[in-house]
């Protein structure tokens, strides 16, 4: 699902590369990517999501290999693959929560999928808030909301930067078990990069979960 090898980026202008260990996930398992501050986690995240272009080395990602891939193909590669859930969630105020749940598809060029948008927030137990806008969320709701606007075109990979920013800790361990669940239920791989030790306590211990330390 997940391999790099020689794997580097360098930000120009930056005196160096960041390097990345040669790394294969193993089959069935989720990614928690690890390391301090500033050790590249958000790197390889706009890596794998192909946000930023493979310069050294090689990168596949569901069975696909990014290096060399026109921004094009990546975007259209991302849209059917990927689901992210950002650090700031990015749900539109302008839009209730049905319609911004419509935006991965309509981003994409195809018709919305309300049905699938109401499985979504029934699984997600927020099916009751989607004629809502953003600011009338709680946080934990909003959270949810992201999740499944994340799910909505079924990716194989969900992506989670730092998803416990800003969460005390009861809304970080909610948080954690509607990732794993919602991966479970949808049969994708979740990668989370994280520095926050209640992230490492609940995960580094799953023998589902392989860690990569930065
Ligand atoms: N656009 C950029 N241009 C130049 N340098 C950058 C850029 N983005 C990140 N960097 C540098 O690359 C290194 C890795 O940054 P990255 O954001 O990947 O780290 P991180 O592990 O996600 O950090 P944090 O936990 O603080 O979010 C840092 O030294 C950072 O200053």
């Amino acid at each position: 699902m997940l391999a790099w090898e020689g794997l580097s980026h360098r930000y120009a202008g930056a005196p160096q590369a960041i390097r990345y260990a040669d790394f294969a996930l193993p089959r069935g398992r989720h990614l928690l990517l690890r390391g301090a501050s500033g050790s590249g986690k958000s790197t390889l995240l706009a890596l794998l999501a192909g946000l930023l272009r493979v310069q050294q080395g090689r990168l596949a990602v569901a069975g696909t290999e990014l290096a060399g891939m026109s921004p094009r193909a990546l975007d259209a590669w991302r849209g059917a693959t990927l689901g992210v859930v950002p650090q700031r969630l990015h749900l539109s105020e302008a839009l209730t929560v049905a319609e911004n749940l419509a935006l991965p598809a309509l981003a994409a060029g195809q018709g919305a999928d309300p049905e699938r948008a109401a499985e979504l927030l029934e699984a997600l137990d927020v099916a009751d808030l989607a004629g809502r806008r953003p600011h009338q969320l709680s946080v934990g709701q909003a959270q949810r909301v992201a999740l499944a606007r994340a799910l909505m075109r079924r990716p194989r990979l969900l992506l989670a930067d730092e998803p416990s920013a800003n969460l005390d800790d009861d809304h970080t361990i909610t948080l954690l078990a509607l990732l794993l669940d919602a991966a479970e239920r949808e049969g994708c791989t979740l990668a989370i990069a994280s520095h926050d030790a209640r992230v490492v306590e609940a995960l580094g211990s799953r023998d589902d979960v392989a860690e990569v330390v930065l």
